[in-house]
């Protein structure tokens, strides 16, 4: 049987694009299905062909959008050329209760957003060997056209800044062997969380620990 994390805090997992988060979010989903969980996020966009209703997104209206950062029901959320998007808490929270890990890969606004909210995360991120290997990285994706490759190399050199803040992240994993990458992503999830930890989170956060 797969061993079960005795922490299951979300995991948000940040880093420059094309740096392999999605690469190594995909494993922990594909190794564990049963213990790790997406979160399906809400937007304000419509659906794409193919596309279904709580399992890519939910879809939901401007207004609806707007009620609920007014209602303080996310735990971040972005906008991206006319569309809104946003991680709700509540889909967070059953998710945890039901006893799975979320694993969430936001990009720096989100994580500094998820900081500031009652949910209480674990941040890893994803740093590359090198910012020559990200920009071959993200050639080599074939996804991109150059002037996407410009812009996220830019957006590299804030979010490689952040993530040398003081506790931005628990951990930074460097991911030059997919592998060994992987492996260390999957201990620190697993790792006991320590009684000190779990007092300091409790008290930096204002809140009691419960047993
Ligand atoms: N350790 C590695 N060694 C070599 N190539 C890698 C490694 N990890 C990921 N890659 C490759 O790098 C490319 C970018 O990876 P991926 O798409 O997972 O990045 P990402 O961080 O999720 O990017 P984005 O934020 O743009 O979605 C992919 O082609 C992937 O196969």
């Amino acid at each position: 049987m797969a061993p079960v994390p005795s922490d299951l805090r979300p995991v948000v997992i940040s880093g420059p694009s094309g740096v392999g988060k999605g690469t190594l979010y995909k494993l922990l989903l594909e190794r564990h299905p049963s213990l790790f969980a997406t979160s399906v996020s809400h937007t304000t966009r419509s659906p794409r062909p193919g596309e279904k209703e709580g399992v890519d997104y939910y879809y939901i209206s401007m207004a609806e959008f707007e009620k609920m950062i007014a209602d303080n029901a996310f735990v971040e959320n972005a906008k991206f050329g006319d569309n809104r998007y946003g991680t709700s808490k509540m889909t967070i929270e059953n998710l945890t209760k039901s006893g799975r890990v979320v694993v969430l890969d936001i990009e720096m606004e989100g994580v500094k957003q998820i900081k500031k909210s009652s949910i209480e995360a674990r941040f890893v991120f994803i740093s590359p060997p090198s910012m020559s290997i990200l920009e071959s990285r993200l050639r080599g994706r074939g996804t991109e056209k150059e002037e996407s490759i410009q812009k996220r190399l830019a957006q590299a050199e804030n979010e490689m800044a952040y993530s040398k803040t003081p506790n931005a992240h628990d951990l930074i994993i460097v991911n030059d062997d997919l592998e060994k990458a992987y492996q260390d992503l999957e201990s620190f999830i697993f790792k006991k969380r320590t009684q000190d930890q779990e007092a300091g989170d409790a008290s930096s956060a204002g809140v009691s620990v419960q047993d």
